[in-house]
């Protein structure tokens, strides 16, 4: 058996983590998006926006090599897509859980360590090797840092759904990633869940240098802890700090029909006019700058 750990290894401040570079997409003769343009920097949190079917899945894919582009280009820490092995972190779109299914959260959380063997009991030597000691305190030590401890040695189908997701986003770390991929971490979670997981993940971004990349239906949740936007929309792409890409000006004019970002009595804004309302947050900014690019492609 074959376990890495890495040693603690971060990305130099100003260094870039994730570049894309007028990256389009194409799948089955259609384009999905076009244009878009990003540098995430370390300890940077940037979110995948735009309605169902756009492309956000995708472009994940196409950061970790299993999509190629169409035209453009994406570095990783200085590398094409696919070469970065466990420097590079993924969550995909949530699976769930049986409710009878035994298998441990620890044991969750392990198989980032060790993937190959879901469902296959580990065989137990009688004395562990130091490298066993090793992922065992980085098994716990990951744990921890999720806030996952009182309840990781209970089955997973016994766990909650917030408590599930902690424990995959603890899997998706155990291997101490620089960019940390998640595909929609806050669906089918409550609203008291999807704060509390939000807040875990603009925490760990921040006091642990990692870089994130987070799809996302709704930024409210997650807009406190955003660096960056890039907001898919029919065939084009608009990049920058969310102050900039949502407004009714950039939205306007990426989706070709009149958009409105709208603000309820209780501070929220409310984008409506798309084909699907994508997102509602807090405007927490002055919405004056304008942003990186926006484009449109036809489709
Ligand atoms: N390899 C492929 N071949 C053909 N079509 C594909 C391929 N990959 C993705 N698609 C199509 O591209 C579109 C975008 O899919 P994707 O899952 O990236 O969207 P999404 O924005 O993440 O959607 P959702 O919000 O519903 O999860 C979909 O219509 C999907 O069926």
């Amino acid at each position: 058996m074959t376990l890495t750990i890495p040693a603690q290894s971060r990305t130099p401040v100003g260094e870039p983590v994730l570049e894309l570079r007028d990256a389009t997409m194409r799948v089955a003769g259609r384009t999905l998006w076009s244009g878009v343009r990003l540098d995430l920097g370390a300890a940077e949190f940037t979110a995948v926006l735009g309605p169902n079917g756009v492309g956000k899945s995708t472009l994940l894919k196409a950061v970790l090599g299993l999509q190629p582009l169409a035209s453009g280009e994406i570095r990783i820490l200085g590398a094409p897509p696919g070469q970065s092995g466990p420097r590079v972190g993924y969550l995909p779109q949530r699976r769930s859980f049986d409710a009878n299914l035994r298998i441990r959260g620890t044991d969750i959380v392990g198989l980032g360590l060790d993937g190959d063997r879901w469902g296959v009991p580990f065989p137990r030597p009688a004395r562990f090797s130091a490298k066993r000691r090793a992922a065992r305190a980085r098994i716990a030590e990951v744990i921890e840092l999720v806030g996952a401890t009182a309840y990781a040695d209970r089955p997973i189908g016994q766990c909650s759904g917030g408590e599930q997701q902690r424990l995959l986003i603890a899997q998706a770390l155990v291997r101490r990633p620089e960019l940390l991929l998640l595909d929609e971490p806050l669906d089918s979670l409550d609203l008291p869940n999807q704060a509390a997981v939000a807040a875990l993940i603009g925490r760990i971004c921040r006091e642990e240098g990692l870089s994130v990349v987070m799809v996302a239906h709704d930024v409210n949740p997650i807009l406190a802890y955003l660096d960056r936007v890039v907001y898919l929309a029919e065939g084009g792409a608009a990049t920058g700090t969310p102050q900039q890409v949502i407004t009714s000006e950039t939205l306007t004019r990426l989706y070709g029909t009149p958009v409105e970002v709208l603000r309820t009595s209780d501070g929220r804004l409310v984008v409506v006019g798309t084909p699907e309302p994508p997102a509602r947050h807090t405007d927490r900014h002055d919405a004056s700058a304008a942003p990186e690019g926006t484009g449109h492609a036809a489709g």
